[in-house]
C-alpha cells in the first residue's frame, strides 16, 4: 500500500535543487512588491497566474518566463534576505532537514548591489532561517548560460574572496543548448581547479551528451539529467562515479523534458541503480512543495518507504554539506542496509 500523504510529509528530507527566485511564497511576494513599489493584481488567482509557469508551457524557455516578473522585487539586501528566510520556512513544512538554495547573483544587481552584497544578503536570510526553523541550509551560486563566460567568471571569483559563508557550490542555469559545456570550459576549469563543488543543469531539455559533457567537466551532480534515458549504455558509468541526478517531476513535465509521464525515467533509473533524487526545482513557478513531489512519485510508482529512504540517502551523500552538517544529520539519513 502507498504511504499516506501524512507519512510522506513526515519523512525526513533533503532538497538539493531549489531556486530561490522561483520559490518565494505568494505572501512574501506581496511584501516584497510593496517594498519595491511594484503594484500587483489584488486577487490571488490573478497573481498566481503571473508567478507560475503557464499551464500550456511548450518548452524550458516558456517555463522560465515568470522569473522576469519576480526579479525586479529581488534587488535589495532586505528583499534577498527575506526571500531566503521564506524558502526555509517552506522547507520546514516539508520536513526538510537540509536544503541547498540556488540563485544567480548577476540577476540581482539591477539597482546598486555588488555581487558580493547579493550573496551575503541571501546567506544572511539562510542563516536566520536555519536558526528559526531548525533546517540546515547552504546556497549554490548559478552562472546564467545566456551570459558571457567573462560574466560567469565574476561569480566564480566570489568563491576566491574568502568572504563567503553558507555557500556550498556552483551551477549553470537558464536555457540549454546542445554543447553548452564547451562554451564554458574556461569557467568550469577554474571551478574544478579550486575544488568548488559542481552541479550543472544538463539533459533537462537538451541532449544526453550534455550530461556526459558535464560529468567529464567535473560535475558530480546533474540538474535533472532526464535525457540520459536515451543513453542506457552510459548508466554504468554514472553508477560507478556515483553521479547523482537532481530530478524534479512537476517541473520536468512542465518543461517538456518528457512528452508524457510514461516516458519519465525516474523509476527505471532508480531500479538500474542510478542515484536519483526528488526536488521541487521551483516551488512557486511549478506550484508545488517537496511533499507534493513525493506524493507524485508515490502515485506514479508506488515506492516503498525503504526506497524513499534510499533516495534521501543518495541526496545526503551527494550534498555539498559541511562536515559538521554531515555529522549532525548522519543518523537521520544513513540507513543500515546490512
Ligand atoms: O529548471 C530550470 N532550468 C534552467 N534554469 C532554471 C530552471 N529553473 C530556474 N532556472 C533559472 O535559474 C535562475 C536562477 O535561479 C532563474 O532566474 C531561472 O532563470
Ligand atoms: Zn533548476
Amino acid at each position: 500500500m502507498n504511504l499516506s500523504h501524512t507519512e510522506l510529509n513526515q519523512l525526513p528530507k533533503i532538497e538539493l535543487h531549489c531556486h530561490l527566485d522561483g520559490s518565494i511564497s505568494m505572501g512574501t511576494i506581496r511584501v516584497l512588491a510593496e517594498k519595491a513599489g511594484i503594484s500587483l493584481p489584488d486577487s490571488d488567482a490573478a497573481l498566481r497566474e503571473k508567478i507560475t509557469a503557464p499551464e500550456n508551457a511548450e518548452s524550458l524557455l516558456d517555463y522560465l518566463a515568470p522569473f522576469d516578473f519576480v526579479l525586479p522585487m529581488l534587488q535589495t539586501k532586505e528583499a534577498l534576505s527575506l526571500a531566503a528566510y521564506d524558502v526555509l520556512k517552506q522547507a520546514k513544512q516539508d520536513n526538510i532537514r537540509y536544503i541547498e538554495v540556488r540563485f544567480a547573483p548577476t540577476l540581482h544587481t539591477e539597482k546598486d548591489l555588488t555581487l558580493l552584497e547579493v550573496v551575503q544578503a541571501v546567506t544572511k536570510g539562510l542563516a536566520d532561517g536555519e536558526r528559526e526553523f531548525d533546517v540546515k541550509a547552504n546556497a549554490l551560486l548559478c552562472g546564467m548560460r545566456h551570459e558571457s563566460a567573462a560574466s560567469v567568471m565574476q561569480v566564480i571569483d566570489l568563491f576566491l574572496t574568502g568572504e563567503l559563508t553558507h555557500v556550498a557550490g556552483f551551477d549553470l542555469a537558464g536555457g540549454e543548448s546542445d554543447g553548452f559545456v564547451g562554451e564554458f570550459t574556461s569557467v568550469l576549469e577554474k571551478v574544478t581547479a579550486h575544488d568548488i563543488p559542481l552541479t550543472l543543469h544538463a539533459g533537462e531539455c537538451g541532449c544526453a551528451q550534455n550530461v556526459m559533457d558535464a560529468i567529464k567537466q567535473g560535475a558530480t551532480r546533474i540538474g535533472h539529467g532526464v535525457a540520459i534515458k536515451d543513453m542506457p549504455e552510459k548508466w554504468a558509468e554514472l553508477i560507478d562515479k556515483k553521479i547523482t541526478l537532481e530530478m524534479a517531476p512537476t517541473s520536468n513535465i512542465q518543461t517538456k523534458a518528457v512528452d508524457k509521464i510514461e516516458n519519465y525515467p525516474f523509476k527505471t533509473l532508480l531500479d538500474a541503480g542510478v542515484r536519483v533524487t526528488i526536488n521541487t526545482d521551483n516551488r512557486t513557478v511549478s506550484g508545488t512543495t517537496l511533499t507534493d513531489e513525493y506524493i507524485k512519485i508515490s502515485e506514479w510508482y508506488a515506492l516503498k518507504e525503504s526506497e524513499f529512504r534510499q533516495i534521501a540517502q543518495y541526496a545526503y551523500e551527494a550534498s555539498f554539506m559541511t562536515p559538521q552538517q554531515r555529522a549532525a544529520l548522519k543518523d537521520e539519513f544513513v540507513i543500515d542496509n546490512k
